[in-house]
């Protein structure tokens, strides 16, 4: 490699903390093993959008907050990049070896095959429509009971159920029970909400601590562990034992849930009588994984966008007059008519690009590679990547990212605000508002974001086959809610995420709802 590049040992000019011979950068990393996204932002403000560290066990790591070189590493993601052992190893511990999250190549082939036909618009006509048929209307009476009692209720907790029960519903015809007319059914506990925000929280400190086995004998989170999944497979396998019991689990094939008959078949009974599914841990692991990364998602978006909301009402105006002008106030929408709600799709995204729902992601360089340059930003050298590195990005910082060019930086490299407009920002100066107009044309029609400048459901192979349900999910619970109430969060101040896989709220978001009619 010449000179021309940086990150090469004649020009290891990549800034990052100074470490420590054989440790590296180990002290300054693991006391925040559980705030990582926090440390990660600060160290973006210290460094810049690239920058290093290291860590015994794990090498070099190199932080790309910037989409060009993000949309190199997606584009060639499970070819020169892989999720690296780390990761697949705390992944396969949980949601699972055999789940998309926990495997490569042709496992990893399989099962997002195997998932395909709860993604299609049949299963979204049928099963998905039938499970918001039957969960909206419970929102309602839950809401008009709050808003009649003067209680106030955790919306994350109402949002987590909400979509559980959707999830539930829409794959495995499962009735939870696990949100009610009740508002009092908040405070009783329920297994898998409670197992999944565990396995979700202590697998998130796994990522970045390479002695997680060790660290976690002393600090109980290992048992805390083993319990919570013990008890999630619980629920699962007996989920799938009863389900095997009785007769339809034998009557439902693939091709009927993916045909436009009218049977009653949903995910589960297709995935029993898939002959390419012989193995159950494989039927365990895809079942998990759809509840840890649609029910935890789904959730996040619906409560960061209240949060959001509630900064910002004049865009709660405007979504209730959209759901009333278009919907007419109906309890629940086809999900052929979604792209009518734009107001509702921009809040959505913007929500999203501000609380992605992977805020960290990492992989492993399989070859050497390098990263193109991006002078208009400073950075004028290509960037070598060694095989063994790994490269890291936030999403949640780099959609963040307020950094605009100066004319001096135009000049210095001979550039014009016309030779690229769209790499003269990542999204502005106003990154860090919330403005759902810039999701917007001058029609008022949606415009999906680009990817991966807006990378909340990802990019490249790996890209989030959820996200037509989670945006049915959204849209419908908004449009069904907003003509009828009015959401007041109790205490106004700032909130951060927890530290999680996902971007998940931290405490409790209380909430007071009042009826409009
Ligand atoms: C607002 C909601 C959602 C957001 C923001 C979101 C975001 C993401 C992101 C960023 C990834 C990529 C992770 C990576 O590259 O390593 C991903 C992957 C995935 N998502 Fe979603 N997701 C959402 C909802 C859903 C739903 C509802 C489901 C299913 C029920 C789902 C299933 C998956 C699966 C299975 C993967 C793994 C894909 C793979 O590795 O091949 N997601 N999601």
């Amino acid at each position: 490699y010449p000179d021309r590049f940086v990150g090469t040992k004649a020009r290891p000019d990549l800034p990052g903390p100074r470490g420590v011979p054989l440790l590296g950068n180990l002290f300054q990393l693991l006391p925040h093993r559980r705030r990582m996204l926090q440390r990660l932002s600060e160290l973006e403000g210290q460094y810049g959008e690239l920058f290093t560290f290291t860590m015994p066990g794990r090498g070099r790591s190199i932080v790309i907050n910037r989409p060009e070189w993000l949309e190199h590493v997606r584009k060639h993601d499970g070819t020169r990049y892989s999720k690296g052992s780390t990761a697949l190893a705390v992944f396969k511990e949980f949601p699972g070896a055999r789940s998309a999250f926990g495997s490569e190549g042709q496992l990893w082939k399989h099962s997002r095959r195997i998932m395909q036909p709860i993604f299609m618009s049949q299963s979204f006509d049928r099963h998905v429509a039938r499970a918001l048929n039957e969960t909206i209307p419970v929102l309602r009476n839950f809401l008009h009971k709050a808003a009649e009692s003067g209680v106030v209720f955790d919306f994350n907790e109402f949002c987590g159920r909400y979509s559980l029960e959707v999830l539930c519903k829409a794959t495995m015809n499962l009735d939870t029970a696990v949100l009610t007319s009740d508002p009092a059914c908040l405070s009783t506990d329920h297994k898998m909400m409670h197992t999944v925000s565990i396995l979700n929280h202590i697998s998130s400190g796994r990522l970045h601590n390479p002695l997680w086995r060790l660290t976690e004998m002393l600090d109980g989170s290992r048992s805390a562990f083993h319990s919570a999944r013990e008890d999630l497979f619980a629920v699962v396998d007996k989920l799938v034992c009863d389900r095997t019991a009785t007769a339809d689990a034998q009557t439902t094939t693939h091709a009927q849930l993916e045909s436009d008959s009218d049977s009653d078949g949903d995910f589960l009974s297709a995935l029993l009588s898939d002959p390419s599914i012989t193995d159950p841990v494989l039927l365990r692991d895809t079942l998990i994984t759809l509840l840890f990364a649609g029910r935890d998602t789904t959730q996040n978006a619906l409560a960061w966008s209240l949060y959001e909301l509630s900064r910002r009402p004049a865009w709660v105006d405007r979504m209730r007059e959209e759901a009333i002008r278009v919907g007419g106030g109906t309890e629940t929408i086809r999900h052929d008519e979604v792209h009518s709600y734009p107001i509702h799709l921009a809040v959505l995204h913007e929500t999203l690009r501000l609380w992605p729902g992977a805020p960290k992601n990492a992989r492993l360089a399989l070859s050497d590679d390098v990263l193109p340059s991006v002078p208009e930003h400073g950075y004028r050298h290509p960037v070598r990547v060694s095989k063994g590195d790994y490269v890291l990005w936030s999403d949640y910082a780099m959609m963040r990212n307020c950094k605009v060019l100066i004319l001096t930086d135009l000049v210095a490299h001979r550039l014009s605000w016309r030779d690229q407009p769209h790499l003269i920002q990542v999204w502005g100066p106003d990154a860090r508002e919330f403005n759902p107009a810039r999701h917007l044309d001058a029609h008022g029609q949606f415009v999906k974001p680009p990817q991966p400048r807006f990378h909340a459901f990802g990019a490249g192979p790996r890209l989030c086959p959820g996200s037509r349900l989670a945006t049915y999910e959204f849209v419908s619970f908004w449009a069904a809610l907003l003509p009828l109430f009015d959401f007041v969060p109790v205490e106004a101040g700032e909130r951060f995420p927890a530290d999680a896989l996902t971007m998940s709220m931290e405490g409790s978001f209380m909430v007071a709802v009042k009826s409009r009619v």
